[in-house]
């Protein structure tokens, strides 16, 4: 579903500043593989979503989603294969429009734009639907405007929107942490529940250990560009936090790195 062929990405090339975010990546994503990864700061785990949404372009290497070259086809071009949520809550909604509206927003992505205005009453009818999936009684509320909504109902509205058009790649960037922990909580068993329904192909970083335990089937560790331990199927299943804190200390030369960078 996604390769990523020898990723090469240099910030401020040639001077003080120079920073490899990406030494060389290649990475190989099946239809329905939900990756966790983790990595202590700067390890380049954001660069890695911004290099497969398009946000930023690699120096070096090839991105294929579908077998379909990634190369020229800019952030706006790939909303069609591809579902974002980031870790700030505001960032995947409009405030001022109404929850149907930010909804009908999220479907035209995909799906042919019609010239009939509004939303009609089957998609509406849709809409409510997918909201139920939810649990927060965010369907009753189709004409409430985003911006009143709670930081955990917001992420919430963001991930349903992100997942309900059954994009082709799912990128969860830390959308957990922003949020207090019972409602970080609702959102990772949201994520859970909408990823499975899908069969999406995800990758969600979190620093959150458990996390990255708890979900999904793969888990990729992250170090100055480099990913530096892999776990799959049955040895994924039988991580737990001290075996991953473990792993982090082999790969660890940096004696400023502590597993509190790992950690939240
Ligand atoms: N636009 C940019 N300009 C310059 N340097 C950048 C830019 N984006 C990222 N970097 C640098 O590239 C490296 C990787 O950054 P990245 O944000 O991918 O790390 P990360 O693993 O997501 O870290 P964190 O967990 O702190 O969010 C860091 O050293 C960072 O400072």
């Amino acid at each position: 579903m996604l390769q990523l062929k020898e990723i090469y990405k240099v910030f401020n090339e040639g001077s003080v500043d120079e920073k490899i975010a990406l030494n060389q990546v290649s990475l190989a994503l099946n239809e329905g593989d939900f990756v966790t990864v983790i990595g202590s700061n700067g390890a380049g785990k954001s660069t890695l979503l911004n290099v497969i949404a398009g946000r930023i372009v690699p120096d070096e290497g090839e991105i294929l989603i579908k077998k379909k070259s990634m190369h020229g086809v800019r952030e706006h071009q790939r909303a069609k294969y591809i579902g974002r949520v980031f870790q700030d809550p505001m960032a995947g909604t409009a405030p001022t429009l109404t929850i149907e509206e930010n909804l009908a927003i999220a479907y035209s992505r995909v799906h042919k734009r019609t010239l009939k205005p509004g939303v009609s009453s089957k998609r509406r009818l849709f809409f409510k639907e997918q909201l139920e999936l939810l649990g927060l009684g965010l369907e009753n509320r189709l004409t409430a405007k985003v911006g009143l909504l709670s930081g955990g109902e917001r992420q919430a509205l963001s991930l349903l929107m992100a997942t309900f058009t059954k994009p082709d790649i799912l990128l969860l960037d830390e959308h957990t942490a922003a949020l207090d922990p019972s409602r970080a909580e609702l959102i990772t068993n949201l994520t859970k529940k909408l990823v499975e329904n899908g069969n999406l192909t995800t990758l969600m970083i979190t620093h959150n250990m458990q996390q990255a335990v708890d979900l999904g089937n793969r888990l990729i560790m992250m170090d100055k560009g480099n990913i530096v331990f892999e776990a799959e199927g049955e040895e994924k299943q039988g991580l737990t936090v001290k075996s991953l804190l473990e792993e982090f200390s082999k790969i660890k030369t940096d004696s400023s790195l502590s597993d509190k960078t790992l950690l939240i």
